[in-house]
């Protein structure tokens, strides 16, 4: 593509040199430029991508995108804003794949990388080409891909959309954080459908109050719904939690057509007659297009909810009320989700994803809710993340724990002891008795000593890094899965 053609998708720009340079790629990163790619300098909040425009020429780039005319000898396309003018060139260059298939996004705070897989289940049994994209990985057809960040910057988003098309995807199912939205990486992607899981505290650290996170969210709904149309195929839905008060802003500002969904208040996709074990959980199902009973091998009450999110989803996509129930009904686990560790020991270890407030809340009174021994958790708290929730989840945790064990996340550049430090508060501010918590800065250790004290019945929870197979310390990802470290120690017992 010429990169006067590039140009021709935004109105107000400037090119200086050639127009007629042939652009072969588009990438943001100057690590990843390759001869002919058009390099988009970015200023960002900790670098500024027009300092990385001569190491982009020396890779072999053919132009830029500019916010200012650079003293460099290549010819540049300058903009008035290069992150939107990113979001608009990428999905030119890429034929905007966004039209091609139905994507469905989910935001929220908790639950959505969960979601995405409950209905991707629903949608492949259905004979659908499906794609997904979070914090996970990256599925196209068949093949895996490993994700940097849950949501993609928006040249990497396009690209992905492309090979998706190219697969003859008919959807993809997308994990939409509030950062990818805050920081525009979605703009002007077509959105079949939204789906609102929840909102409680998680990245004060970057969107600063709860006010501004919610609203990063609602972008996500404020653009669905504008052209109605009689064709169901064309139509946009906003799928919203009927139990949780962020969706009424949400419906507010949506245009889309609202499905409801939820189990305390009236809603569309109602569950009622819930019963939680530690093998799975039941419940019944009162929608718009009929009732059915659930026997879903999913644990916790928070799994209802996801469950819901999805299978409103997949009425809105005309799929029968019993296939959704076979399709639920066959998912053991999900990577990282409330996953069970067994070695044949007499007590429960459950590893779990939860590093939110909320999300510890969720699974701590789903274990309360079957647990017949102690209840034993091993957590901790993410470096450079937002540190306000740190006491917070000290709190919660100690709330349902009979034996805690405080210990490292990903410390990521934070000194991994000042990390414990900011939990002990929470604690302290419900006199959690000194005797029943350790604090052991080493995961390996924590998890070690939580199964070996281990009796008949007991309940290990070990929270915070679900599928994650690293731990990020002072930028090195060291190999770590809760999951092999909690077999080896179950093994290891008593030796
Ligand atoms: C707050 C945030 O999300 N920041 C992201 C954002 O930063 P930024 O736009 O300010 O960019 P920057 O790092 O200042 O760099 C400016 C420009 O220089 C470029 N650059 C930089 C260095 C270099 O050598 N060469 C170069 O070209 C960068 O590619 C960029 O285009 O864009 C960068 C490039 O894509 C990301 O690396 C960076 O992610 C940071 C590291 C991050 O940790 N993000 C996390 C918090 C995040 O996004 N998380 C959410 C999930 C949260 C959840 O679900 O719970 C996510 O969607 O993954
Ligand atoms: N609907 C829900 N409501 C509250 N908590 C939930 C819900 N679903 C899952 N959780 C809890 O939150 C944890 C994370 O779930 P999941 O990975 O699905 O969320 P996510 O929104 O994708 O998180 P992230 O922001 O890290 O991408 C789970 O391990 C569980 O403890
Ligand atoms: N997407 C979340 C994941 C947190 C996972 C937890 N293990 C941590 O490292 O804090 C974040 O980047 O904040
Ligand atoms: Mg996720």
């Amino acid at each position: 593509m010429k990169l006067q053609e590039l140009a021709s998708a935004l109105l107000i720009t400037h090119i200086h040199g050639n127009a007629e340079t042939d652009i072969t790629g588009i990438e943001a990163d100057s690590r990843k430029i390759k001869p002919g790619y058009l390099f988009l300098c970015i200023p960002g909040l900790t670098a500024d991508g027009h300092d990385y425009a001569p190491k982009a020429i020396a890779l072999g780039a053919s132009a830029l995108v500019t916010e200012r005319v650079l003293d460099l000898p290549i010819p540049q396309l300058v903009v008035k804003d290069a992150r939107y003018a990113m979001a608009v060139l990428s999905a030119h260059f890429y034929g905007y794949p966004s039209k091609e298939m139905k994507i469905i996004g989910f935001t929220g705070t908790n639950g959505k990388t969960t979601s995405t897989y409950l209905l991707e289940r629903i949608l492949r049994d259905q004979g659908f080409v499906t794609g997904l994209m979070g914090t996970i990985e990256m599925k196209i057809g068949d093949t895996y891909y490993e994700m940097e960040r849950t949501t993609q910057e928006a040249v990497d988003l396009q690209s992905s959309f492309r090979k998706m098309c190219d697969q003859k995807t008919d959807y993809c199912l997308m994990e939409v954080s509030s950062h990818a939205l805050e920081l525009g990486r979605v703009k002007g992607i077509h959105f079949r459908s939204g789906i609102f899981t929840n909102l409680s505290q998680d990245h004060l650290d970057y969107h600063g109050t709860m006010e501004a996170y919610a609203a990063a969210k609602g972008l996500l709904f404020s653009r669905l719904g504008n052209g109605f149309s009689l064709n169901p195929e064309e139509r946009q839905y906003a799928i919203l939690n009927a139990d949780d008060a962020a969706s009424l802003t949400l419906s507010r500002l949506t245009a889309a057509q609202i499905i409801t969904y939820g189990i305390e208040n009236h809603c569309d996709v109602r569950a009622t007659d819930i019963q939680i074990t530690s093998k799975g959980t039941s419940f019944k199902l009162v929608s718009f297009a009929g009732e059915a009973y659930f026997q879903m091998k999913l644990v916790g009450k928070f799994n209802v909810y996801n469950a819901l999110g999805a299978i409103a989803s997949a009425l809105a996509e005309n799929v029968p009320l019993e296939a959704i129930r076979n399709s639920l009904e066959s998912i053991a686990v999900v990577d990282g989700r409330m996953e069970v560790v067994n070695e044949g020991q007499e007590f429960l270890v459950l590893v779990d994803y939860a590093h939110t407030p909320d999300g510890l809340e969720n699974a701590l009174s789903t274990i309360a809710e079957f647990a017949e021994g102690k209840v034993i958790t091993v957590f901790g708290c993410g470096g450079d993340r937002d540190k306000t929730k740190r006491p917070i989840m000290g709190k919660v945790t100690a709330a349902y724990s009979d034996l805690l064990y405080v210990t490292s996340d990903n410390p990521r550049t934070e000194d991994p002891a000042a990390i414990l430090e900011d939990i002990r508060p929470g604690l302290e501010e419900v006199n959690y008795p000194a005797e029943k918590v350790e604090f052991i800065v080493d995961r390996k250790k924590a998890i070690q000593k939580a199964i070996d004290g281990a009796g008949p019945k007991d309940v290990i929870l070990i929270a915070g890094k679900g599928h994650e197979t690293y731990q990020d310390i002072m930028g090195v990802k060291h190999d770590f899965d809760d999951r092999l470290v909690a077999k080896a120690a179950i093994r290891g017992r008593g030796r």
